[in-house]
């Protein structure tokens, strides 16, 4: 709450010095020194005492007129007033109530700590950042994860270097007031006349007065009716009195260090004399309600999805730990199916998330289910893990098993689960297994390191799995495109509308789609099965349908479902985020490889193409009678140039030829795409993509780049099942 009322005062605040700067009435180009602009003001302004530069430039003259101190503003080049100077009692307030809170020193040490704990949330939100990307060098990389995620650490990249710097001065200026840094200028000039007689030399003359004004602060003219009174100067080199008479100085104390270091952090967090910067600081405070928004948001979907485990021994006495590295919640499905099954076998287990690994005395077996993040990082629940790891005390004769969730399209497959294994290999303990790999969730390959544990651990194991599925929404089918004469063989384009729920809330509201990108997945469960089928998406939200391409597979159990629906027929689904395969943001070239159904994703970038850059697509399928999907829709899209070139390759009629010699044949100029910046997506099926992929480290040969560089750089995406 603090937070925000200091973070949206400060925006408010941060405008001031551009609004200032616009209005200003600025010297022009030509130098202009103290002594010219004092004479010009005393002159036009009779009666002036003090004049005052304002960082933004402006000068303001303060006078007393009809018994009254009145202030003007000044314009430089005559010494004329231009009009009258009045601070707006809406800045007064807001600097009030962002620097003290309306509570004086009470205040004063709450917005201080709220600075201080600003200072520390930007930076571990930073470090946060850095970890999750995979290492400072990848901090502007992509930014992968479903909507919510992108949006809190999108905003944060954008605004935590300025967070940084706001929260920091603002810390500096606090410990400034309350004296734990000297302010500076403890020094006064040292007066050492007593009177001046003689009578005052013209402004314009003065020597000591030969300053530019970009250096003046403050100038107190002498007063006229005092024969002993002179002039005060303030200026960011110093500050001191000057002879009237003579027009020099009669003494001048030099600004010191603390004085000049308190004017830099003063600038940095006001942005008073940077007026960008304070626009710049202002932009990154208004990220602050937003971040705390999202970041509790993300916090609560997190604690939600720990699933309530009946029987969860505490940590102290148990005899099996079972730890879940996880960010996106979905291996709290499969840690929740194995505590179960341990716990049925005799085992007294413990589950928790990484962080809070605690082993007690009766501790025998640890067990590690982890998924990975970033450039094989650890999963949020786990970031503290290895830290930690080092601190604890651990009862000898522990043995382990890690087994790590991830996906095989990130070039480190299962990395954060490999490096766990190292870990508590190199901590001494001994491994019960292998480290295991489960790749996008696989429910048989979960239930093989599961068999390969219950050995080790001499105990059966009876595995219930159901996966925690996101909230499904009802889809109807409204239309279905079939290619193939064997019905028992064939692929559909079938696409669905939103329809209404069978809840009763449901049947009040205007069914709508949630929001969804071409490439992402819709997830389907078919009836009498627990885990779900992913069909990458060949429509957006904003087309208004879900779009999907099926196969019937032989003894499939959902594309005999989904290929066996009628229009008007119902399924339920959820869609989930595959954030890594987009298009990358700007005009390269894409270069899009497909083969049967994979050309779903792919002719949803080719439609969305409104800015014509330029797309390549090679497709391959069995002939061109009927396994050319999409083959009208794809001319028209050539003829609008929404899709630059399509190569197609069919296997089994005419020339018979597959994607990947297409490829080969157009070595040279996929050589100059790809030096030219281009991207490449892949979408289809594990044999052709690995076929792809060797093709294209030969057509890559002799250019300094491979597959995995470009990879590693988001050049390479695939969409593999
Ligand atoms: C942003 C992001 C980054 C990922 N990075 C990797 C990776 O480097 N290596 C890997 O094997 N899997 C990676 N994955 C896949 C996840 O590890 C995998 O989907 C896992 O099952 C997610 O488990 P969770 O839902 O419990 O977090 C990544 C997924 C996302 C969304």
């Amino acid at each position: 709450m603090l937070m925000t009322i200091v973070a949206l005062t400060g925006v408010a605040l941060s405008v001031n010095p551009a609004l200032e700067h616009a209005s200003a009435v600025r010297p022009g180009q030509a130098p202009l020194s103290v002594a010219t602009l004092a004479s010009r003001v005393s002159t036009s302004v009779p009666d002036v005492e003090t004049l005052i530069r304002r960082p933004s430039g402006a000068i303001i003259a303060y006078y007393r007129a009809g018994g009254e101190q009145r202030a003007s503003i000044i314009d430089p080049a005559s010494g004329k007033a231009v009009g009258d100077y009045r601070p707006s009692p809406v800045e007064r307030w807001l600097r009030n109530l962002h620097r003290k809170l309306f509570l004086g020193d009470a205040g004063r040490i709450a917005t201080g700590a709220t600075a201080a704990f600003m200072l520390f949330a930007a930076f571990s939100g930073l470090v946060l950042l850095a970890r999750r990307m995979g290492g400072w060098t990848h901090i502007l990389a992509p930014i992968r994860g479903d909507g919510l995620q992108r949006l809190h650490n999108e905003t944060a990249r954008a605004a935590l270097a300025g967070l940084t710097l706001s929260a920091m001065t603002g810390v500096l200026m606090s410990l400034t007031t309350f004296g734990v840094i000297p302010e500076g200028g403890a020094q006064q000039p040292v007066l050492s006349v007593s009177a001046i007689t003689t009578p005052p030399m013209p402004l314009r003359q003065m020597p000591a007065l030969a300053i530019d004004v970009s250096s003046l602060r403050q100038l107190t003219f002498a007063n006229a009716a005092d024969p002993s009174s002179i002039i005060e100067v303030n200026t960011t080199d110093g500050a001191g009195y000057v002879d009237p008479s003579l027009g020099r100085w009669l003494a001048f104390q030099p600004a010191d260090a603390w004085q000049r270091v308190h004017g830099v952090v003063r600038m940095l967090h006001t942005g008073e004399g940077l007026w960008w910067l304070g626009l710049i600081l202002g932009a990154s405070s208004a990220s602050v309600p937003l971040l705390a928004a999202t970041g509790l948001l993300l916090w609560l979907r997190r604690r939600r999805a720990m699933p309530k485990l009946a029987r969860n021994v505490p940590a102290r006495d148990a005899d099996t730990v079972l730890l879940v590295g996880t960010e996106g919640n979905s291996t709290w499905g499969f840690a929740s199916a194995l505590h179960a099954a341990l716990t049925q076998a005799g085992l007294r287990v413990h589950v928790a998330p990484m962080n809070d690994f605690a082993a007690g005395r009766s501790l025998r077996h640890l067990l590690v289910l982890t998924a990975t993040y970033g450039d094989g990082d650890a999963p949020e629940s786990a970031i503290r893990f290895l830290p930690k790891l080092g601190r604890l005390t651990i009862p000898g004769g522990v043995a382990f098993g890690v087994l790590g969730f991830g996906d095989r399209q990130f070039p480190h497959f299962c990395g954060y689960a490999r490096t766990v294994h190292d870990a508590l290999t190199a901590r001494g303990l001994e491994a019960l297994t292998e480290p295991g790999t489960v790749d996008r969730q696989s429910e048989p390959e979960f239930r093989q390191w599961c068999t390969g544990l219950a050995k080790r651990l001499g105990v059966s194991l009876d595995i219930r799995y159901t996966p925690l599925l996101p909230p499904t929404i009802p889809l109807k089918l409204v239309s279905r495109e079939d290619y193939g004469a064997d019905p028992e063989d064939r692929t559909s384009v079938l696409r669905f509308m939103p329809a209404e729920g069978a809840r009763f809330w449901a049947t009040l509201r205007r069914p709508r789609l949630p929001r969804f990108e071409t490439g992402d997945l819709l997830g389907v469960v078919p009836p009498g099965a627990t885990s779900p089928r992913y069909y990458s998406l060949a429509s957006a939200t904003a087309d208004g349908l879900v779009e999907i391409c099926v196969r019937r597979h032989l003894n499939g159990v959902c594309s005999g479902y989904l290929t066996g629906l009628r229009p008007d027929d119902m399924i339920e689904a959820f869609m989930r985020p595959h954030a890594c395969f987009r298009p990358g943001a700007g005009s390269a070239p894409v270069i899009l490889i497909g083969a049967g159904t994979g050309i779903g994703p792919l002719i949803g970038f080719i439609r969305h193409n409104a800015a014509r850059r330029p797309m390549h697509l090679y497709f391959g399928a069995r002939n061109a009678d009927d396994g050319f999907l999409y083959r009208d829709e794809l001319k028209h899209l050539v003829a609008d140039r929404r899709l630059q070139a399509l190569t197609t390759a069919f296997s089994r009629s005419g020339s018979r030829s597959y994607v990947q010699e297409r490829l080969l044949a157009d070595t040279q100029s996929l050589r100059t795409l790809v030096t030219h910046g281009a991207q490449i997506m892949v979408c289809g099926g594990r044999r052709m993509a690995e076929g792809v992929a060797q093709a294209w480290e030969r057509i890559l040969t002799d250019t300094g780049l491979s597959v995995a560089q470009l990879r590693a750089q988001g050049r390479y995406v695939e969409d593999v099942y």
